[in-house]
C-alpha cells in the first residue's frame, strides 16, 4: 500500500514546502519604496561612533576590536600613546592606556581606516590586542568611556555598509552566508554572492529594461516622427523577450541555490536490518543512531546535520520498511514513509547478501516503480541504491542482474566503496543543491525568487498592455522588483529580518 503513496507524493513533494516558505515570510513581499541604497540612507542611532569585538567571543591569540564613527580618530587618540594617528590602512604598534586612568591594557596592532574608504564608509579604527577576556573587556570599558561612543548592535557595521552603499543588499545577504557557512559548498556560493556577482547580474537586467522603457517612452514622446530610428518599439520587444527567457531560466533552477543555504534533505531508507543506522553513523561519523542484529531497532526518525562530500545536508535514519508489525513500529514505519515524500534524495539501503528476502524483494520492486515514476514526471527528487554488507558477499559481489537498477557496493563494516559512495552523493548533492562553482550565480532566498517572479508576471502585462502608456509602466514596476532584490528599494523590516542574522561586531 504504501508503495503506491510513495510514488504519488514523489510527484507533488515539491509543492507544500514552497507554499509553507512563503507562508512563513509574508511581510518581504509588500515592499514599498524608500531611499535609495546608498544614498545615506539613515540607520538607527547612525551620528554616533560604535564599538564592539568583531572576532569570536572567548580566550584566543588576537581578538579585533573595532569602531565606526566619526569618533572614530577621536578613540583612537584617546586610547594610544604616542597620540597621533598611524598612516591610513598601514599596521602600527601602540600602548593601549585606560583614559580614564592612564593604567595600560596591552600593545596592540592599530589600524586606521578613513573613510569613505573603509568597510562602513566611515571612519574605523581596528585594535588587534591579545585575545584574553580581560584585555578584551578593559578595551571595550576604555571605548565606552569615550564620549561619542556606545557599544554597536547585531550587525551594525554591515548596515552602515549598506546605508553607505559599499554593499548591495545580495552582498550582505552573502556575508551574512560566509559567516554561517559551514561546508565548502556553502562557502563557494556565499563567497560568489558576497563579490557581487548576483547584484551584477540584476543590475545588467535593469539597465536592460531601462533601455526598453526608454524605447516605448521616445515612441510615446516622438510617435511616427522622422527622427525616431525605426523599429523602437521592436527594439523594446525583443529586449523584453530575451529578459523573460533569462528569468524564466533562474525561476526553474528548483530553489537550488536555497537547498545550499538550508542542506538538502537525505533520508536513508530500506528494510530492517539492512544497515542503515551503520549507514547514518558513518557518514555523520558519530554514534547517531543505534546499530543492533535486532531487526526494527529504529522506530523513529532520527535526524542529524552533516557534511556530506562538502555540501550540507539532514541526514535522517528511519524505521525499517515492513508490513505486519506492532503498533509503535507501524508508527515507526508510517513517519519513515512521510519522511521519504518530503526528502530530496533518498539512500535506499539493501542488505546485499540477503536479496531475495521478502523485505528485501517488496523494497527493491518499490525502487523500480519509484524510479520509473521519477524519469515520466520530471521530478527533482534523487535515489542511490546501495547495497551493504558486500564483506558477506562472494568474491565478486553479486553481480550484474537485470532486477538491480544501478547501485553501489558498501560494507559499513569495512568501509570499502564509502568512498565511492562519497563521490556519487558529491554528484546527488550538486543535482539538488546547485553548483556552488560554476554556471550562473544561484538565487539564494525566498525573496530573490519573489521579486524574479513578480518582475516576470510584469513582463507579461507589458506583453499585454492595451496602450503605450501602460505597457511603459509595467517596465517600470518590473524594474522596480529588480531594483528591489539589490536593496535598491525595501522598508526597514526586511532590512531588520536580514540583518538579524549578523553576529555583535560584524
Ligand atoms: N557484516 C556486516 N554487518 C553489518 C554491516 N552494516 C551493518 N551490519 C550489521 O547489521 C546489523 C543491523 O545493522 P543496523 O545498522 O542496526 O541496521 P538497520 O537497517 O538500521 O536496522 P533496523 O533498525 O532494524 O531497521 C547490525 O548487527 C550491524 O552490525 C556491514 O557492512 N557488514
Amino acid at each position: 500500500m504504501w508503495r503506491g503513496l510513495w510514488t504519488l507524493v514523489t510527484l507533488t513533494a515539491r509543492g507544500p514546502r514552497r507554499a509553507s516558505q512563503m507562508h512563513r515570510l509574508p511581510f518581504l513581499f509588500s515592499l514599498r519604496p524608500f531611499t535609495r541604497q546608498g544614498s545615506g540612507a539613515p540607520t538607527p542611532g547612525s551620528g554616533a561612533t560604535i564599538f564592539a569585538l568583531s572576532s569570536g567571543q572567548g580566550r584566543c591569540g588576537i581578538a579585533v576590536i573595532r569602531t565606526s564613527g566619526p569618533a572614530s580618530s577621536h578613540a583612537l587618540r584617546s586610547l594610544t600613546a604616542p597620540q597621533d594617528l598611524p598612516r591610513a590602512r598601514y599596521a602600527c604598534l601602540r600602548l593601549l592606556s585606560d583614559p580614564r586612568s592612564g593604567e595600560p591594557l596591552d600593545r596592540a596592532l592599530v589600524l586606521w581606516f578613513p573613510g569613505p574608504q573603509s568597510f562602513t564608509g566611515e571612519d574605523c579604527v581596528e585594535f588587534h590586542v591579545h585575545g584574553g577576556p580581560a584585555v578584551v573587556s578593559g578595551v571595550l570599558q576604555a571605548l565606552g568611556s569615550v564620549p561619542g561612543l556606545r557599544p554597536a548592535e547585531a550587525g551594525e557595521f554591515t548596515r552602515r555598509a549598506f546605508a553607505h552603499g559599499k554593499l548591495s543588499l545580495t552582498e550582505v545577504e552573502g556575508l551574512a552566508d560566509l559567516i554561517h557557512a559551514e561546508t565548502e559548498a556553502q562557502r563557494r556560493q556565499a563567497l560568489r554572492q558576497l563579490d557581487g556577482e548576483l547584484s551584477h547580474l540584476c543590475q545588467s537586467w535593469a539597465e536592460t529594461l531601462t533601455k526598453a522603457l526608454a524605447h516605448v517612452e521616445a515612441y510615446i514622446d516622438f510617435g511616427e516622427d522622422d527622427n525616431l530610428e525605426e523599429g523602437v518599439l521592436e527594439q523594446a520587444d525583443s529586449q523584453v523577450r530575451e529578459l523573460e527567457l533569462a528569468l524564466g531560466a533562474h525561476l526553474r533552477d528548483a530553489r537550488r541555490g536555497q537547498r545550499l543555504r538550508s542542506g538538502a534533505h537525505v533520508v536513508v531508507a530500506g528494510p530492517p536490518n539492512a544497515g542503515k543506522s551503520s549507514l547514518v553513523n558513518l557518514l555523520s561519523r558519530k554514534p547517531v543512531s543505534i546499530v543492533s542484529p535486532e531487526p526494527g531497532t529504529t522506530r523513529d526518525v532520527l535526524e542529524t546535520p552533516v557534511d556530506l562530500a562538502g555540501f550540507p545536508a539532514l541526514l535522517s535514519d528511519t524505521a525499517g520498511l515492513r508490513e505486519g508489525v506492532g503498533p509503535v513500529e507501524q508508527e515507526g514505519v508510517r513517519r519513515a514513509r512521510e519522511r521519504l515524500e518530503q526528502a530530496d534524495l533518498i539512500l535506499a539501503v539493501l542488505d546485499a547478501s540477503d536479496l531475495a528476502s521478502p523485505s528485501s524483494c517488496s523494497f527493491l520492486d518499490t525502487i523500480v516503480t519509484a524510479t520509473r515514476a521519477q524519469s515520466s514526471s520530471g521530478s527533482n527528487q534523487r535515489l542511490l541504491l546501495v547495497l551493504n554488507k558486500s564483506d558477506l558477499l562472494p568474491q565478486g559481489g553479486p553481480g550484474p542482474s537485470p532486477e538491480l537498477p544501478p547501485h553501489l557496493l558498501l560494507s559499513c563494516l569495512t568501509r570499502e566503496g564509502l568512498d565511492g559512495l562519497l563521490e556519487a552523493l558529491r554528484k546527488e548533492l550538486a543535482a539538488v543543491c546547485g553548483d556552488p562553482s560554476a554556471g550562473p550565480p544561484l538565487l539564494t532566498r525566498t525573496r530573490h525568487q519573489h521579486h524574479l517572479q513578480s518582475c516576470l508576471d510584469a513582463l507579461g502585462h507589458y506583453k499585454e498592455a492595451k496602450d503605450l502608456a501602460l505597457a511603459a509602466e509595467a517596465l517600470r514596476v518590473a524594474r522596480g522588483h529588480l531594483t528591489y532584490l539589490t536593496g535598491g528599494g525595501g522598508t526597514e523590516e526586511i532590512l531588520d529580518v536580514i540583518f538579524r542574522d549578523f553576529c555583535v561586531g560584524k
